[in-house]
């Protein structure tokens, strides 16, 4: 005779085992590799912090590498410090993202892009109340207007042949503060954000061309933008911050260029970064069964765990608030 435990069992197990199942015919796009060696790796902001690492790795990993930014100077010691570590030579072009013909100069210059890392971004931290209106502008003019403007310029060359070239990819450079608006960061914030509305539909957009979008959400990175930035954050923007454990940027650009060969959508880059990941996926395409199994399963918990976050934010913010009111 049958025991009525094990068929509740094999019940309880036929549920999620269906769900997977289901989750694997259903994820779409599907995932496909991207790879990197022999390819044109070209990265914006590619002369500091996570973006230098990016090159140093993709040139390490045999791409041909491009990185782009506004001094010829620091373009020039990358190029140099690139060459020390790896013995291979990127190509620089100096230009500034806001100024679209030079930047399609540039992008013609450079050849066919396989891989466009959209990486420049620009951090000036400070109450709204406090901020010129001319540092909101140029927060959202390089962070995002940026962004529209290397992918409008890269874009046809990218759709050219690809059939004969294999997957290409875009990926973009958000920050958590791209996935949850933190004091201080109104301007960021919003261009962060941005650059995530521009990728899904960007997606729906090329996916028939075989081009794969990724949005890479570091927490602090410990980089020379992060020390300017130190010098004038303000301390409430500092303790929220540190709600998400700081990185090195080369762990950083690790898990990007991993994502990115993976084709991930969303590209976390620590355990907080997960779970800010999980809790704010939204109607992001999600490429992975697994993960699309583990959103299904926990958004509950984690969204309890995101409230948890904010009483400890908003109580932060209140004693902060009481100590330094005269
Ligand atoms: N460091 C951090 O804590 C975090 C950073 N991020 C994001 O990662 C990206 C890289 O940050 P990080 O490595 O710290 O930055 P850095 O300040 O170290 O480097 C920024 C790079 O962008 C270039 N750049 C800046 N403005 C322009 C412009 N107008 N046109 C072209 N290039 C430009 C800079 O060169 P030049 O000045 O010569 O133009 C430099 O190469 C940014 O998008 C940032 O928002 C996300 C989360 C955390
Ligand atoms: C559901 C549970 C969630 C748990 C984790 C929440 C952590 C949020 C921390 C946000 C930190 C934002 C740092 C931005 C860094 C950055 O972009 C600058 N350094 C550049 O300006």
């Amino acid at each position: 005779m049958a025991d009525p435990n094990l068929a509740y069992l094999a019940l309880l197990l036929l549920l999620p085992l269906s769900i997977l199942f289901f989750l694997y015919l259903i994820v779409r796009p599907r995932p496909v590799r991207i790879p990197i060696k022999n390819r044109h790796v070209f990265i914006t902001g590619g002369s500091s912090g996570i973006g230098l690492a990016l090159a140093q790795q993709a040139a390490s990993e045999g791409a041909r590498v491009s990185i782009l930014a506004r001094s010829l100077d620091k373009l020039e010691d990358a190029k140099q410090a690139i060459r020390l570590a790896t013995g291979v030579d990127v190509a620089v072009f100096a230009a500034d993202v806001r100024d679209y013909d030079a930047v399609t100069k540039a992008v013609e210059e450079a050849g066919p892009i396989d891989v466009l890392i959209v990486n420049q971004g620009v951090f000036v931290p400070q109450e709204l109340e406090r901020q010129g209106l001319d540092e909101v502008k140029f927060m959202v003019d390089v962070n995002l207007i940026g962004a529209f403007n290397m992918i409008k310029a890269a874009l046809p060359a990218m759709k050219l042949n690809r059939s004969d070239r294999g997957p290409a990819s875009i990926a973009l450079m958000s920050s958590q503060a791209g996935q949850v608006g933190i004091y201080g960061y109104t301007a960021y914030s919003a261009s962060k954000f941005g650059l995530r509305g521009l990728a899904e539909a960007l997606q729906q957009e090329v996916i028939a061309d075989d081009i794969h979008v990724s949005l890479i959400f570091p927490p602090d990175t410990d980089t020379p933008g992060l020390v300017e930035e130190n010098k004038r954050r303000p301390q409430l923007t500092a303790i929220i911050a540190a709600s998400s454990g700081a990185m090195k940027a080369d762990e950083v650009a690790m898990k990007a260029l991993s994502g990115i060969k993976s084709s991930s959508f969303i590209v976390p880059c620590n355990f907080d970064g997960l779970l800010l990941s999980i809790a704010t996926a939204g109607l992001s395409p999600q490429r992975s069964f697994l993960m699309a199994f583990v959103e299904v399963v926990a958004t509950g918990i984690i969204r309890f765990v995101a409230l948890c976050y904010q009483w400890n934010w908003c109580r932060s913010i209140e004693k902060w608030t009481l100590k330094n009111r005269t």
